[in-house]
């Protein structure tokens, strides 16, 4: 139907007012189609409603350009409709030429089942304008009617006929050229000047290609050209119509002024030939009917001898993006843009494959933000490379199956760019999870290690090194999943990183390892010596120190060599075993020099010199007790006692073995020892190992002795009284005192009954005693209470003297010192002043009594 038609019958459906009533108008409205009537609009008086009223379903038909030479903008709404957006390459174009009212529309109805207009028997009257579309029936081919030449309206200007031309090139596989029997032979009336215009179009577009350098060379793609001889009444045999056409054809190619380089090409170069023909469709209707059928058979299967559609005629423009691709061709031809076909595909391929890629990458970030949220630090999303895995290969099949079909360099490089976009948002994650991984194989790696460290027995190198195997594998385990093809991405970086933080995991471990043995083994020492030094230092001697040495060297040695056995274990380098005998050597010196210092602190030194004055002072040389008498000379005896003790002084002041081959030998520097131990090496740092010899000082050694001899002047205090004790007797003439004294006592006991009495109580008592033969067993018990009462009384005289100070007892001294008896004043004049003191008490003592 065609624009006057269109015209027409919106004036019948709405007609004007006063029009309205007028008979004519019910006769001719009655004539209308009942679709239209029911509707009260025209079938489509505009391109935009044409379309629109024939819908975009499987019938319909659209006009793809105007009259106005305007391209639509519905094809891919009329694609979906045809169901042919996603037939990739699977469909085939065709299109019709000739002159106009020679039946095309109506051939194109007939083979394809399309319902294109076609021109009333009685009007004759152009109804094709600008280039019609639609789809074939039950099968995928796209059928374009393109308005008929010598159009009545455009005369003699050809410029539309040679756009369609170029146009219908760029797009169809075959191009079916109509013309009546009987204008074969005739320039005009076989379409000559519309092939020209076809062969020197098809011309520009080889050669603009082969400037491009893409395609159309000597492979050359070729295009069908389908002449259907319309009305042919049978006289002339097809084979005379077919050498008529061709060398007619061929005759019109001789004559085109070909480019430079195509002067020897032949319509071959570029064309397949074909001819058919039908009866006249009024004539001969059914001849007509039966020629269409089997002609229609060659456009539908392609078992058909003389299939159309041979895949060298296909233009490889994919289904859906034929309709931005006609676009393009059609705003190309439409400005005289230099046209060439490659180019143009690899622009619709650009163009395409973008949206493909944006569209790809659309459903990648959907699929990415249903992602679960990242498990926290240290933890791993186990099923992330999966998951990543999926959603690219979803993006990229989506973007695969529809772009792959675009021009391979084009497609290839969206899809590069696709990748490093879809890798770019991955990548966070990937660097998440290898970090996440890296957080949980050293810790993995220091747990393994802390537990292996547990058992008795371990290697420590084995355990460090069957840990960092351990732990290497997982994180390699783990980023082997999150490394995807094709990314580029590496782990090693961060694989680095951990291996770098197992190392001074290691290595703090190993220190803390190294500290620990060396402690055991100092306590070790400790305790092996702690007998030794007990024993000789309470058994002072002039070898005393050898001993002491002696057994330290041998601890010591095994210490270290316990300390090197394990320390192979440890990896440890020679500088570091060095440095940890070092400070081994040190700290078990310290730890024997602390033992040391137990002993030689002032009271326990005190203990062991009264021990040693004791036993030289209370035993005889058979080590049996003395028992003072008055013939034994306390005196020297004492003071060769506190002599020999009060030498013992400086022997137990310094280290000092008797023999100069067991002596020890430290470095005094602090040396490396923070290499084993950073901590010691800071608490190490003021050791001198000649100071350390030194075990009380000069002020040490006097308060010792000076106390030492306070504590020796007590048992000589204590000697003296028990020998004067044991020796002293009353004077006899105090027995002669005590009868003249206490006669009149005597008689006064003698005349009281009541002292008479008790004295006969104490008499019978005696007696009684005497008699039962107690004596002994009552003496000892008053002896008993004797002595106790004396034992309590020295004690107190001796705390009453210890407690007195240097000060408070020389001042006690001057003030009670009495002259010293000239015979004993010859014997202690030599004597130091401490002795000088100690005879001022029996003197005092003798004078108080
Ligand atoms: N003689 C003859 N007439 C035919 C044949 N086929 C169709 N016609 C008539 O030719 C006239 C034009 O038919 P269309 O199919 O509209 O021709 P067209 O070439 O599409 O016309 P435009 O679109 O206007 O260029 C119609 O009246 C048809 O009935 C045929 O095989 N032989």
């Amino acid at each position: 139907m065609n624009q006057s038609i269109d015209i027409a019958t919106e004036a019948l459906a709405n007609p004007p007012a006063d029009l309205a009533d007028h008979p004519l108008l019910a006769q001719a409205q009655e004539s209308l189609p009942a679709d239209i009537k029911d509707s009260g609009a025209p079938a489509g008086a505009a391109v935009g409603l044409q379309s629109v009223a024939h819908g975009s379903g499987l019938d319909a038909k659209l006009q793809v350009v105007d009259e106005n030479q305007r391209f639509t903008s519905t094809l891919d709404e009329h694609m979906e409709g045809w169901q042919l957006a996603n037939a990739g390459f699977n469909y085939d174009v065709v299109a019709v030429f000739g002159s106009q009212s020679t039946g095309k529309s109506t051939l194109l109805n007939r083979l394809f089942g399309t319902k294109f207009d076609v021109m009333s028997e009685t009007e004759r009257r152009q109804t094709t304008k600008g280039i019609w579309m639609s789809k074939g029936q039950d099968m995928p081919v796209l059928v374009m009617d393109v308005e008929g030449t010598d159009g009545r309206e455009r005369g003699e200007d050809q410029d539309f006929e040679r756009k369609s031309a170029l146009f219908s090139m760029a797009v169809a596989e075959v191009l079916i050229v109509n013309i009546w029997e009987h204008q074969v032979g005739l320039y005009q009336g076989a379409n000559m000047g519309l092939l020209k215009t076809v062969f020197e179009v098809n011309l520009g577009l080889f050669l603009a290609a082969k400037q491009k350098g893409k395609g159309k060379g000597d492979t050359q793609d070729k295009t069908l050209l389908l002449f259907v001889i319309r009305d042919h009444i049978g006289a002339t045999p097809l084979a005379n119509l077919r050498a008529t056409l061709t060398a007619d054809l061929n005759r019109l190619w001789d004559g085109l002024s070909k480019p430079e380089g195509l002067e020897h090409t032949t319509i071959d170069t570029f064309f397949d030939l074909d001819f058919v023909t039908l009866a006249h469709k009024l004539l001969q209707p059914e001849k007509f009917e039966s020629e269409v059928v089997e002609l229609r058979k060659r456009f539908q299967s392609q078992q058909e001898e003389g299939y159309v559609f041979k895949s060298k005629y296909h233009k490889r423009i994919p289904a859906d993006g034929i309709s931005t691709y006609m676009g393009t061709i059609w705003d190309a031809v439409v400005s005289n843009k230099d046209l060439d076909l490659p180019t143009q595909q690899e622009l619709l391929a650009q163009f395409r494959c973008g949206e493909l890629a944006a569209s790809a990458f659309d459903l990648f970030s959907s699929l990415l933000s249903a992602f679960p949220p990242a498990p926290g630090p240290g933890k791993l999303d186990s099923s992330l490379g999966a998951r990543m895995r999926d959603a690219k290969s979803a993006a990229l099949a989506a973007y695969d199956e529809a772009a792959s079909r675009y021009h391979a360099a084009v497609y290839g490089r969206q899809r590069g760019e696709l990748v490093a976009k879809v890798h770019g948002a991955l990548a966070p994650l990937f660097a998440s999870q290898l970090k996440n991984a890296h957080k949980l194989a050293l810790r993995e790696y220091r747990v393994a290690i802390e537990q292996a460290l547990r058992t008795e027995g371990y290697d420590f190198a084995r355990v460090v090194s069957d840990a960092r195997q351990q732990a290497e594998k997982r994180f390699d385990d783990e980023a082997k999943k999150v490394v995807l093809d094709e990314s580029g991405w590496s782990p090693e970086e961060e694989r680095a990183a951990l291996v770098e933080d197992m190392d001074h995991v290691a290595e703090l471990l190993r220190k803390e390892e190294t500290r620990k043995m060396v402690a055991v083994i100092e306590r070790n020492i400790k305790r092996q010596m702690a007998e030794t030094v007990e024993y000789s230092l309470n058994q002072p001697s002039e070898d005393m120190w050898d001993k002491v040495l002696t057994a330290f060297k041998a601890a010591l040695q095994k210490a270290e060599d316990a300390y090197l056995k394990k320390a192979k274990s440890f990896n440890c380098t020679q500088e570091e075993m060095d440095a940890a005998l070092q400070l081994l050597r040190r700290r078990a010196w310290l730890a024997l020099r602390s033992k040391l210092n137990e002993h030689t602190a002032e009271a326990p030194m005190l203990v062991k010199l009264k021990l040693v004055f004791e036993d030289k002072f209370r035993y005889d040389a058979d080590g049996v007790p003395r028992v003072w008498k008055p013939e034994d000379d306390i005196d020297s005896i004492f003071r060769k006692a506190k002599e020999s003790v009060l030498e013992l002084i400086p022997l137990y002041s310094e280290i000092k073995p008797a023999d100069p081959a067991n002596a020890l030998e430290l470095p005094s520097s602090a040396g490396t020892t923070e290499i084993v131990d950073p901590a010691a090496a800071s608490a190490d740092e003021d050791f001198d190992f000649a100071e350390s010899l030194q075990l009380l000082s000069p002020s040490q050694q006097s308060a010792l002795s000076t106390r030492f001899r306070r504590e020796a002047d007590a048992y000589y205090v204590e000697a003296k009284r028990s020998m004067v004790s044991s020796t002293a007797q009353i004077p006899y003439w105090i027995y002669g005192v005590l009868v003249v004294l206490g006669f009149n006592e005597f008689v006064a006991v003698i005349r009281s009954p009541v002292y008479f009495t008790l004295l006969l109580i104490a008499g019978a008592a005696a007696y009684v005693i005497w008699t039962l033969n107690m004596t002994g067993p009552v003496l000892a018990v008053t002896r008993g209470v004797t002595n106790e009462v004396v034992r309590t009384v020295n004690e107190q005289l001796h705390n009453y003297f210890a407690a007195q100070t240097p000060d408070s007892h020389a001042a006690r001294s001057h003030r009670h010192a009495v002259p010293v008896p000239a015979a004993s004043s010859n014997a202690t004049s030599s004597a130091a002043p401490e002795e000088i003191e100690l005879k001022e008490k029996p003197s005092v003592r003798e004078k108080d009594d």
